[in-house]
């Protein structure tokens, strides 16, 4: 039973669409349903259920009466074979034809829950889009197509898609295409969606192996017989795809939909990563060319009803008024052109087109028609700038996003660039460090004449060439510094990803590959923390003496004077770590002794940053001081306190929703200044990507 909320099921604009409904169902009946689908439905009922198709063409039927698959004839059957049972006890009531159309209402109902699932939070908004539409009332109840059945099954399965439940998704993508052929025409779009996101590509083949069992199940039984073959696949409908063309000449047509079609799944296809929201524009830019380029049959409106609802929903007035011109052109049309209803009771046949029961001027058919093709066009137009090349998550996709993090040795390049990977998802990011462009290693003579803080010790060119071909998608071959061994592996294979990032002592040096990112993010830790930081990780984890590490950090201090420290006036975002209590000189601080912290954050002119602190005070309970710097006219916010992973997840979705399709499924939030630190960087990231 379809679930519809109470505050819906009590809403006085429900109840005028329910009443409307109510109405055409007790005062019409479709031709359609009366000629084609009541007759057809009933033969199951005479021994019908092997080969309906056969048994309804051996008792005369005509071809046209149900060219839909097993799914449809499922979900429509009990209710025309119940209503036939109760006619044959009280002849006259006409319960099968309330049936089916009762059957149809609740499928309307399911499709407008469906909606509501789509677009949590605009009740009102769907109900008045969707539920008071007269197309609904038209398509369903008065000329009596059946597309709710499809459609309802295709967007159910797109919402369990994007919940990840994979194979119920495949399954109901297999369904809807089993119910009628047509909506074999989204697949594409699936598996590019499925293709696009990394994340989805280890779970991609259970959808696949779910849709492909289904449909063959359920299709093939069909393929066996002649006369499904004849009234399912070889529908007259189908020829409605190919009836405009474009002559070459000597007999030769190129066939307008077709290649439309392409161009969209190609267009599709140069989307680098596709988010549901996108998904469902690119899905109804496809169905609403496709009423527009063929003389599309009215229940094919139901295709991209549900997709012009959610675009009318983001784009407001102009869109709503734009999608209610073109839905008056497409009633208009059809019930000059398409069959109607007869109506109960009376004599009043208006089974048959408008256009044969009057006169009509002889231009209204062809006007009707060329502005109806007119306002499909521009809604098209209309649907890829607003619901494609405006749309955030588009244009934070498009290309790679690029952060570069610089700073001294053991300033947190390595642990700032491994909690941004755990955000994105290991499969989503390629991460260059510039150790694994040092010019020698740990066991060559030069390593005791030039410390490796010198760009000059350092293969930048190669460095800034591969993060250059990472920005274009392209892969590189890497080798690693392996800071155990003090030597370089064999190189590697990086792959282009959605989210490259490029840390190193170096990574802000060159001004050119400055340019190449969208973030720039420089570390400039306490000198006496950094210290303590790095003698604690260069012993513990990379087995070096103590003495070393503190020899080796005095006689590269003069280097990164020189050439680490001034790469902080290129960073967009320079973090600096502070213990809260200063660590003195002799003041040796135990490895396992928690460190009270707090961060610096100087952002530099022009990043938005008051959000990110009212969220920080209001959510997160941190301290926050902000002072702007005169000198250099940065901000520089100061927090202290303690957060956990959860308040920044939180703080992070209330700043930029937009970004949680471009995070992995289970994002690794941090708490603590590495916390803060993600919150700063993602929506510095987002900031900077709405820039370009
Ligand atoms: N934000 C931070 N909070 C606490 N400890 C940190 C932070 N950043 C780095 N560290 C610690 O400091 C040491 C050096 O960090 P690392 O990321 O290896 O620096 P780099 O990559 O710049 O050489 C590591 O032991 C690391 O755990
Ligand atoms: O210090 C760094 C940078 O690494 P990081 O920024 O991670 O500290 C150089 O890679 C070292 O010179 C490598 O030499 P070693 O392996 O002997 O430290």
């Amino acid at each position: 039973m379809v679930v519809i909320q109470r505050a819906v099921l009590r809403d006085p604009l429900f109840l005028t669409g329910l009443s409307l409904r109510v109405a055409l169902i007790l005062v019409a009946t479709p031709l359609s349903h009366e000629v084609w689908f009541i007759p057809f439905l009933q033969n199951l009922g005479a021994g019908g259920f092997i080969d309906p198709w056969a048994a309804h063409l051996a008792v005369g039927g005509t071809p046209m009466a149900f060219p839909y698959g097993p799914v449809m004839l499922a979900i429509l059957a009990p209710g025309v074979l119940l209503g036939t049972a109760i006619d044959h006890l009280a002849p006259g009531l006409g319960a099968a034809r309330l049936g089916l159309a009762l059957t149809v209402l609740a499928l309307d109902l399911a499709m407008l829950r469906t909606i509501l699932r789509l677009a949590p939070g605009r009740r009102r908004a769907c109900v008045g889009l969707y539920w008071l539409s007269p197309l609904v009332p038209y398509i369903c109840y008065w000329h009596g197509q059946l597309d709710v059945v499809p459609v309802l099954l295709l967007l159910n399965g797109l919402i369990i898609l994007a919940a990840r439940r994979m194979v119920l998704a495949g399954a109901l993508l297999a369904l809807a295409v089993s119910a009628k052929l047509s909506m074999a025409i989204g697949v594409p779009f699936f598996a590019i969606y499925l293709i696009s996101d990394k994340r989805l590509r280890p779970l991609a083949p259970r959808y696949w192996a779910a849709f492909l069992v289904i449909i063959t199940l359920l299709q093939a039984p069909q393929l066996l017989s002649p006369a499904a073959v004849e009234m399912v696949f070889g529908t007259p409908e189908a020829a409605k795809l190919y009836s405009l063309a474009v002559s070459f000449g000597q007999g030769l047509e190129v066939y307008v939909v077709p290649v439309a079609y392409l161009l969209i799944l190609y267009a599709t296809w140069r989307v680098k990563r596709i988010s549901f929201e996108l998904l469902t524009a690119l899905l109804g830019i496809g169905f609403v060319l496709i009423l527009v380029l063929t003389p599309a049959s009215p229940g094919w409106f139901m295709w991209a009803l549900p997709f012009l609802v959610l675009y009318q929903l983001r784009s407001g007035p102009s869109g709503i008024a734009l999608v209610a011109a073109f839905s008056a052109m497409f009633v208009g049309f059809h019930l000059m052109t398409s069959t109607g209803a007869r109506l109960i009771l009376t004599d009043f046949d208006l089974g048959q087109p408008l256009a044969s029961l009057v006169v009509l001027p002889q231009r209204a058919i062809p006007l009707v028609l060329s502005l109806l093709v007119a306002t499909g066009l521009i809604l098209s137009i209309q649907l890829v700038r607003e619901g494609v090349l405006r749309n955030d998550y588009f244009r934070l996709s498009r290309r790679p996003l690029l952060i570069g993090i610089a700073g001294d040795s053991g300033s947190g390049k390595d642990t700032l660039a491994e909690v941004m990977i755990g955000l994105f998802g290991q499969r989503s990011v390629a991460h260059v460090s510039g150790d694994d462009y040092h010019l020698w290693d740990r066991h060559k003579p030069l390593w005791q004449v030039m410390t490796h803080l010198n760009p000059r010790a350092n293969n930048l060119s190669q460095f800034n060439r591969d993060v250059r071909d990472l920005a274009n998608g392209r892969a590189i071959r890497s080798r690693h510094y392996d800071h155990a061994t003090g030597r370089m592996t064999k190189p590697r294979l990086v792959p282009g990803s959605d989210v490259v990032i490029a840390s190193g002592l170096h990574a802000l040096y060159s001004p050119e590959i400055c340019e190449c990112y969208n973030l720039k993010i420089f570390l400039d830790m306490d000198e006496m923390l950094r210290r303590h930081l790095k003698i604690q990780r260069d012993t513990t984890r990379r087995g070096q003496p103590v003495e070393k590490v503190v020899r080796s950090i005095e006689s590269r201090y003069p280097d990164c004077r020189r050439y680490i420290h001034p790469q902080a006036e290129r960073a967009d975002i320079v973090f600096s770590l502070q213990p809260l209590h200063p660590i003195t000189d002799d003041g040796f601080v135990p490895f396992n002794e928690k460190l009270p912290l707090k961060l610096k954050v100087a952002l530099r002119p022009g990043m938005h940053y008051e959000n990110v602190v009212r969220i920080l005070i209001a959510l997160c309970g941190m301290h926050v001081d902000v002072l702007v710097n005169e000198a250099t006219n940065a901000t520089e916010v100061t927090v202290e306190g303690e957060v956990d992973a959860e308040d920044i997840a939180m703080a992070v979705r209330e700043l930029v929703p937009q970004m949680d399709e471009l995070l992995d499924f289970a994002p690794r939030w941090q708490g603590g200044n590495l916390g803060i630190m993600q919150l700063f960087v993602i929506t510095g990231a987002v900031d900077a990507l709405r820039r370009r």
